[in-house]
Order: structure tokens, then C-alpha cells, then sequence
């Protein structure tokens, strides 16, 4: 009790507490010097350099403690923030705001049938049965559909007012590829990465409901608003860091320009004389993906001494 009572001047922020988004956030808080001991067992560590407790939930409770506004802060994927927002009618724990796209656990929510079926599209999955871990996106997606169908045989008989057929939206916690095969479901509502449990079940994504990525996110009302930016800037450089590299490499000042052209930069290249005459050396950043073609044609057009470093971290605009 007593260590819970140490919580109340504390910042909270959600992680993870295991499956595919915690090592990374495990890594970003490392590279924002958020410095913390976690007991064995325990889900809560108070951070040791700043106002701040880490609290490790399963990843799709995050949205709705962060909803509730005691927690302040929280790392989860924006499928499980959108289904939680995608409450009808809002509840008082909707309103999660999404600060920043951490760019990591990408993913797609996809609606899934089988692939030599009848079904061939979303709208033949009006008024069948649906089996999903994501019953609220899922009945928001198939209650638009029906609406339209309802609306579009209304125009077709002449009448309005048709009584929209009904999709039955089913709850499984996991392993919703089976649904199908075992005949409890006509499609099925589940994430997608690389496509390999879903081509095994013989299955084939009609539609993406969602597209994926970890999130940043934050209460309504966070406790310390300025813990909250201080944060925010402090992760985003930490990203920045993880996607750039520092590309250092001297060129004739008759060449700046096509150089430049190759290397812009995030704002402009950083040129410095050199101690030779009509040399340059020039600094800029350069994207990670990018390094290998950028170094091959500053080699082309003639620039000299190319040298590339890591970032180990970043405040940029
Ligand atoms: N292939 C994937 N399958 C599921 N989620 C993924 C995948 N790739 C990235 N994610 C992201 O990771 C988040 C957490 O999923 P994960 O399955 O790791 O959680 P978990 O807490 O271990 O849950 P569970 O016990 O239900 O599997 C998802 O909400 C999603 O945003
Ligand atoms: O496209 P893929 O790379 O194959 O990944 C997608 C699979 O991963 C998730 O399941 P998970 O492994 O979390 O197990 P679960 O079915 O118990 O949720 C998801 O529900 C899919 O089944």
C-alpha cells in the first residue's frame, strides 16, 4: 500500500507488459534515458530520474486505463486504441488522444474470408457471421455496410425503410483464423503482419479495417502536462535518431549544387570552407534506407572522404 501511495505525485505511463510491442518500447525508453528497476512479478516500476512510473499492462487494456484518465500516458497499437474509441455511444473513458506514430508493429486489422469461398466481397458478409478479437470496429464496419445495402434495396423496390439485415459479430480472444475452417464463421476480422496465418488458413484479405502502427498515447487531462511534452520530445528524438544518419563528405564548391541535390538534407546542408582552395565539407542528414545509393552517387559526381555516422539521438523539427 505504501508503495502504491508513492504513485500519487507520479506521472503514469502504460507499457506493454509482454507480445510483439515490448522490446521495442523497452528500447525507446532506454534511449530517453527513462532509467527504472522492475521487481520480478511486479507491474508497476517507479522511474528513477524523473516524476514518472511505469505501469505493464497486456496491450490492449492500455486504451481504456489511459480512457479512465488515472493513467497519463501509454504505448499500445492503434488498432487496440481505435477499437476502444470506436465505442457507440462514446463512454466517459473515450477521448484518448494519440500524440506521436512510434513507427514500429506495423500492422493491418483485415477482413478475412475464405479464399476459394462464395464470399468475394465486404458486402457479401452482410447479415452472416463474423468471428473477431475487435467487436466494435468490427460491428461499426458491418453496420455501415448494412446500411447501404439496406438503403440500395430500398431504391431498388421502390420502398423505404427496409429493416437492415444483421451481421452476427462474435468475440474470440485468439486463434480467430480457425473460426472459418470450424464453421462458426462466414469471415473473420483479425491483424495481418506478414500474411503467413493467414494464407495457412487458407484465408484471403477483401478489406483493411485498420493500418497499424505503435502509438504514443495520452489521457484527456494528463496530470503534468509538461512531464507529458518533456516525454513526447524526448521519444521523438529517439526515432528521428533510429532513422537518420549523419553523412559527412568534402566536395569541390563547383559541385555544391549537384551534391546538395543528392543530400538536401531534413532542412538545408550544413557547408563549411575547407582548408584547401575551392573545397567544401558538408554535413546532413541522411535517411538509414537511403545510405547506401546517396554514397554511391556523391562517389559519382566526384565528392571525396564520405563518412557515415550513427545517431545516438536527436532534437529536430
Ligand atoms: N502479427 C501481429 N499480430 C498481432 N499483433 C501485431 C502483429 N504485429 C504487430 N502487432 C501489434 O502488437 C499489438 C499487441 O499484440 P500481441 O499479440 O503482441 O499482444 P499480447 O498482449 O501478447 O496479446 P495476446 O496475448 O492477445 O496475443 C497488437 O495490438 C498490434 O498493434
Ligand atoms: O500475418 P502474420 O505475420 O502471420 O501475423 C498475424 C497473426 O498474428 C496474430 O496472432 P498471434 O500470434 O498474436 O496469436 P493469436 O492468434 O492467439 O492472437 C494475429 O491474430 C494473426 O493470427
Amino acid at each position: 500500500m505504501e508503495f502504491v501511495n508513492s504513485l500519487n505525485d507520479r506521472l503514469l505511463f502504460a507499457v506493454p507488459k509482454k507480445g510483439r510491442l515490448q522490446q521495442q518500447c523497452l528500447e525507446l525508453l532506454a534511449g530517453s534515458d527513462i532509467k527504472f528497476h522492475r521487481h520480478n512479478r511486479l507491474d508497476i516500476a517507479l522511474v528513477m530520474n524523473l516524476d514518472l512510473a511505469l505501469v505493464f499492462l497486456p496491450a490492449a487494456d492500455i486504451p481504456m486505463y489511459v480512457g479512465e484518465g488515472r493513467v497519463d500516458l501509454g504505448i499500445t497499437g492503434r488498432d487496440t486504441c481505435e477499437e476502444h474509441e470506436a465505442a457507440e455511444p462514446p463512454t466517459e473513458t473515450t477521448g484518448v488522444r494519440e500524440l506521436l506514430d512510434l513507427e514500429f508493429g506495423a500492422c493491418k486489422l483485415q477482413v478475412q474470408v475464405p479464399e476459394h469461398g462464395k464470399i468475394q466481397t465486404p458486402e457479401d458478409l452482410v447479415g452472416k457471421n463474423i468471428v473477431t478479437s475487435f467487436t466494435k470496429l468490427s460491428e461499426k464496419y458491418f453496420r455501415s455496410l448494412e446500411e447501404k445495402a439496406s438503403q440500395q434495396n430500398g431504391q431498388t423496390n421502390g420502398e423505404s425503410g427496409d429493416k437492415p439485415l444483421r451481421t452476427h459479430i462474435k468475440h474470440a480472444g485468439g486463434s480467430v483464423e480457425a473460426a472459418c475452417a470450424l464453421g462458426v464463421a462466414d469471415g473473420i476480422v483479425d491483424l495481418v503482419e506478414s500474411g503467413e496465418t493467414m494464407r495457412a488458413a487458407g484465408l484471403k484479405a477483401i478489406d483493411t479495417v485498420v493500418e497499424s502502427t505503435a502509438i504514443l498515447i495520452s489521457s484527456k487531462h494528463p496530470s503534468d502536462p509538461k512531464l507529458v511534452n518533456i516525454i513526447t520530445n524526448r521519444i521523438k528524438g529517439v526515432i528521428t535518431a533510429q532513422k537518420y544518419v549523419l553523412c559527412t563528405y568534402n566536395v569541390e564548391r563547383k559541385n555544391l549544387a549537384a551534391a546538395a541535390k543528392i543530400t538536401p538534407g531534413k532542412r538545408a546542408p550544413t557547408v563549411q570552407n575547407l582548408d584547401e582552395e575551392g573545397w567544401v565539407s558538408v554535413s546532413v542528414m541522411v535517411g538509414r534506407k537511403q545510405i547506401a545509393g546517396v554514397m554511391d552517387d556523391l562517389t559519382e559526381m566526384g565528392a571525396a572522404d564520405i563518412l557515415v555516422t550513427k545517431i545516438e539521438n536527436s532534437r529536430t523539427t
